[in-house]
């Protein structure tokens, strides 16, 4: 090489690493909070919001509205379609609420989309009861409470989730999501809360 040669060009610096927007499911049993906090957590983080309640077949529906509880067969269906939404969302990010309530379950949305991530809204039996009870316009009875947090199986220590308190405000559970997940490195400086809380500003 002659010493008056120009230097060899440098390689362009790597691009900042951008990380992939969040894939939750929101999980827990009926009147946990699901839709109320995944529709919340959806507009703070700028992700599509869908409520698996849409995803039942008719059958499914009028067997929870004449008070019984589905059983596994019903549910493998429903949560294949769960499935594909989020392996649809596995770029873009979004939040499904999805009771979720066996491992098995989960692991059937894992295995469509391998990088959600669960969080479980737990809390007090009664106190999911009575919301239940007091909402008004939806096919699920609170007769069913019961059935759905004896079949409920929290979340194992190698599953990707975290769990909230849902005896909180949904404000207040937005802010414990986001003070359990780390901001990223590349995400812009957070700005001051506003009164409101929810402000929907990216993280
Ligand atoms: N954190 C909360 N604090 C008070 N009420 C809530 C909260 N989350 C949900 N609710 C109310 O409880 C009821 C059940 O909530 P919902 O989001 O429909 O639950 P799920 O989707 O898990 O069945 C609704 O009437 C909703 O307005
Ligand atoms: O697996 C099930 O038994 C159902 O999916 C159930 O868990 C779900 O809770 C109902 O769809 C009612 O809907 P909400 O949970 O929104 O009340």
């Amino acid at each position: 090489m002659n010493p008056t040669d120009p230097p060899p060009p440098t390689p362009p610096a790597a691009p900042p690493q951008t990380p992939a927007p969040p894939l939750l499911v929101v999980m827990g049993v009926t009147g946990s909070g699901k839709t109320t906090v995944g529709a919340a957590l959806s507009r703070r983080l700028r992700v599509p919001f869908a409520d698996a309640d849409d995803f039942h077949s008719a059958a499914n529906v009028a067997k929870m509205s004449a008070g019984t509880p589905l059983d596994d067969d019903d549910r493998l269906p429903w949560l294949r379609s769960v499935g594909a939404w989020l392996a649809e969302h596995a770029v873009g990010g979004g939040v499904m609420s999805c009771s979720a309530l066996k491992r098995a379950y989960r692991d059937v949305l894992r295995q469509a989309a391998p990088q959600v991530v669960f969080v479980h809204l737990h809390g007090e039996p009664e106190l999911v009861r009575r919301r239940v009870a007091g909402r008004p316009g939806h096919f699920m009875p609170a007769t069913l409470v019961a059935s759905q947090f004896a079949i409920l199986e929290p979340l194992q220590p190698d599953e990707h989730g975290l769990v909230l308190d849902l005896g909180r405000s949904v404000d207040q559970l937005v802010q414990d999501y986001l003070a359990a997940t780390p901001p990223s490195p590349t995400a812009p400086a957070e700005p001051s809360p506003g009164p409101q809380g929810d402000s929907g500003e990216p993280r």
